[in-house]
């Protein structure tokens, strides 16, 4: 089939029934449901786009294998320019949501992706997974379809390893082997926009202990598989918010949800990994698959620190602020991350590097400077947004204000900007702010930057053992060795004299 348009991505969520639970209420029309309404348009949109002949060749390429056009996120790079092809819909895909939403369809297909073009990693394991993994990529690369992914134990006890929780299977385990499959039981989080997704990957960050071999599992399922059960958190808006007064959190919310499986049944030919404690802490480390997303998160993240930086200068512009020197100060301090981050993925890209299979992966260090920084640059610029906007953010009336007669000339006095700025400028342009810094949708956005790809604590002292492994700080015994050198120089100088 090749690439699908918005019409054909929202006729595949219709044609299934998944089992979704939100605010208490079984879900059964998915596509009709106000909550998830805008979102899917807004993902169906880009599926549109690839056929938008001003987007088309940016997003999409012909298939060598099928000769049938496909997303760009199916790119095996083998070269620099393959590394820009895939940038190309990254940035395409983020801009056109404002990088406000993380998880559009380019994120999980990069990762199967990444996993089939290193199915020698587990070949070497089970022949059996590798080709699974490989049919699998072809199966999502030519049905064009969009993925969520949970890889996450829900948070009962941190302390402990999976089978060290009071009940065996409140992590996802397996339970059972059967002939025409594997049947698994428990929970994963944190299914970010599953209800309006095709179908689930499973696999899991490293940190699997001898004991856990059931918990090892990698392996992917329609969302509408019978006894799997999607429970949504509390969404940050009902779907019947104005665009007026929330020009973005109408938009672009994405939903996270638990999933839990009710001893559900895998079929064989969808594991990719299981009962095998080593090769699922190694799968992250040898086959890319963090680093190739990392790759479109660098390029969305940018997007939304750009964007977030744009509405913080239009604010201090708007009430006539950006005179004063703190605000200057901040702002400049804005720019500069920015600056920052779209420098670091330059590098990424300039020093990609070539693996011994021919892939190009695009620079470690770079990327993951991104990933730190991200969550410190992020949550300041919200922060410099709620400084400037100060009280301002606070006092913005409602679309229906607007449009009641008797308020409209106390709207049009009080709600002004500085000259030129009229009062609906003003307060649009305040509302989109508290959208970004005060809304549940613009803290859950906030949270994103910090979590979506792990702890930051945790992945920094990653790169810090990484990076000591590497580099052995020879600086240091250079200076003490031209330290003794210049030593005993000058003494023999002085026996000389
Ligand atoms: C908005 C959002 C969207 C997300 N979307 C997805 C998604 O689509 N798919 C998905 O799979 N996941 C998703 N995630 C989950 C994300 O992967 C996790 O939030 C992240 O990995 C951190 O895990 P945790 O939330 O369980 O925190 P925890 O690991 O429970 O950490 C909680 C706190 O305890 C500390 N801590 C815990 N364990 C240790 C330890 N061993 N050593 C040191 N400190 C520790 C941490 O530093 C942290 O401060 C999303 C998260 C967010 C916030």
């Amino acid at each position: 089939m090749g690439i699908r348009t918005g019409a054909q991505y929202i006729e595949g969520l219709q044609a299934r029934s998944p089992e979704i639970w939100l605010g208490g209420r079984r879900i059964t029309d998915v596509v009709h449901e106000p909550v998830f309404r805008q979102p899917m348009l807004e993902i169906a949109r880009l599926y549109d786009l690839q056929h938008d002949p001003l987007y088309q060749h940016r997003i999409t390429h012909v298939c060598e294998e099928t000769q049938e056009r496909v997303s760009n996120a199916f790119i095996v790079p083998r070269s620099a320019e393959d590394v820009q092809a895939r940038r190309s819909l990254f940035e395409v895909y983020a801009e056109a949501t404002y990088g406000l939403m993380g998880r559009t369809p380019d994120f999980l297909n990069v990762v199967v992706t990444g996993m089939a073009s290193n199915a020698w990693f587990l070949n070497a394991y089970h022949p059996d997974w590798a080709t699974n993994i490989q049919n699998y990529f072809r199966y999502i690369r030519d049905q064009d379809l969009f993925l969520t992914h949970a890889i996450i134990n829900p948070q009962n006890d941190r302390s402990k390893t999976s089978h060290e929780q009071q009940d065996p299977y409140t992590h996802l385990g397996a339970v059972e082997e059967r002939p025409d499959g594997l049947l698994v039981r428990g929970a994963k989080m944190l299914a970010t926009l599953a209800p309006i997704t095709d179908e689930v990957i499973i696999y899991s960050f490293p940190g699997f202990q001898p004991g856990d071999e059931r918990y090892a599992l990698a392996f992917a399922l329609p969302l509408d598989t019978p006894g799997l059960r999607i429970i949504c958190r509390e969404p940050a808006q009902d779907g019947t918010r104005s665009l007026f007064d929330h020009p973005l959190a109408s938009r672009f919310e994405e939903m996270d949800a638990l999933l839990v499986f009710h001893d559900v049944l895998v079929p064989w030919d969808r594991v990719f990994l299981y009962n095998n404690v080593e090769a699922a802490n190694l799968l992250y480390p040898k086959t890319g698959i963090a680093q190739q997303p990392a790759h479109q998160s660098g390029v969305r993240g940018l997007t939304k620190l750009s964007f977030a930086v744009d509405v913080a200068c239009r604010l201090a512009d708007a009430i006539g602020v950006d005179g004063y020197l703190h605000v200057q100060n901040q702002l400049g301090e804005l720019v500069q991350s920015v600056e920052t981050i779209r420098a670091l993925l330059r590098q990424s890209e300039q020093e990609a590097e070539q693996l011994p299979s021919g892939e190009w992966m695009p620079a470690y260090a770079p990327l993951e400077t991104i990933r730190g920084l991200l969550p410190v640059f992020y949550p300041r610029a919200i922060e410099v947004i709620q400084i400037i906007g100060a009280g301002g953010l606070l006092m913005s009336p409602t679309e229906a204000d607007f449009n009641q007669p008797e308020l409209q000339e106390d709207m049009e006095r009080y709600y002004v900007g500085r000259e030129g700025v009229s009062a609906t400028e003003r307060v649009r342009l305040f509302k989109l702010a508290w959208d970004l810094c005060g809304e549940a949708f613009g803290q859950r956005a906030l949270q994103y930057e910090r979590y979506y790809t792990g702890d930051p604590i945790r992945k920094r002292a990653i790169f810090y053992a990484n990076y000591k492994k590497q580099t052995h700080f020879t600086r240091v015994d250079q200076v003490f060795a031209e330290a003794d050198h210049i030593m005993k120089s000058s003494q023999q100088t002085e026996t000389l004299q």
